[in-house]
């Protein structure tokens, strides 16, 4: 993906969000490019979860400014910024149970449309939809399931149809809030094979807690200790830095 020219993805400016008098979210700024796989670790309490709230508009910010692309939506309502492209997996999508893999997808791929869908006419009839979900299933590594219906797939396969529906309505960005979550050991290592597969042609942020797949999949990490980022950088960067080894990982020295 050709990004020079493209607007950042995202940006916040100086966030900053209360809980009584726990400072939850603390003078938070960063800036994801176009394509880019960014993380956000931190331990438990750091404030993840407050974080992408704030973006996706589920809390009010006390402080700062949020960004999308170039359009201020700070004071937006959650819809108004699904709408300009900041997309939680699970926020678009409502999994058919009796629908096929494919017919889910194209399902969420013609919403992005905005046009009602004709009932009495197959999903699959119309071409440009079809063709992206068909792109997208398989970048989602979903190919091998895609003519089983929802309710015939393993949990995480679920999960990854769920990513697959997200990124049919071409989002200007996903959230993605540790996707792995309730995945057995397998199933966590297909979709850290099927993230790294979309690496470059979405851009992506995840709060993951699983260590050995942020390393493994992110562009840059940022780590967020006591609701303040204290370290953004590569993964190497994050994985030797003093502070990050101290607060996050547990490390005195060079454990
Ligand atoms: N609705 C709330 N009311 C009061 N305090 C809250 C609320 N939500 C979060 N907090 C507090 O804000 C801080 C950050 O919580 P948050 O859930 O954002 O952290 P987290 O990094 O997502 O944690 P975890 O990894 O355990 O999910 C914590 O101290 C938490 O107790």
């Amino acid at each position: 993906m050709n990004t020079a020219m493209l607007p950042l993805a995202l940006r916040t400016q100086g966030l900053v969000r209360y809980f009584g008098g726990l400072k939850a979210t603390n003078d938070v700024s960063f800036d994801i490019e176009p394509g880019e796989l960014r993380a956000i670790i931190g331990p438990n309490g750091a404030g993840k979860t407050t974080l992408i709230n704030l973006l996706t508009g589920e809390l009010p910010v006390h402080e700062g400014r949020i960004f999308i692309g170039q359009t201020d939506v700070t004071a937006q309502a959650i819809q108004q910024r699904v709408g300009l492209g900041l997309l939680r997996s699970y926020q678009i999508t409502s999994v058919f149970d009796a629908f096929t893999v494919f017919e889910n997808v194209c399902l969420a791929a013609r919403r992005k449309q905005g046009v009602g869908f004709a009932v009495w006419k197959p999903l699959t009839a119309y071409g440009d939809v079809a063709e992206r979900a068909r792109r997208v299933i398989e970048d989602c590594h979903l190919d091998e399931v895609k003519d089983v219906t929802a309710d015939s797939l393993a949990y995480g396969q679920r999960r990854q149809l769920e990513i697959a529906m997200a990124l049919a309505a071409d989002p200007r960005i996903l959230l993605l809030d540790e996707p792995m979550a309730g995945m057995s050991a397998a199933e966590g290592a297909a979709a850290i094979q099927m993230l790294a597969s979309l690496k470059g042609k979405y851009t992506i942020l995840l709060v993951e807690h699983d260590m050995n797949a942020v390393f493994s999949l992110a562009d840059r990490i940022s780590v967020l200790v006591y609701g303040s980022i204290v370290a953004t950088g590569t993964v190497d960067e994050i994985r030797n830095h003093p502070e990050v080894r101290r607060a996050y990982l547990g490390d005195d020295e060079d454990a």
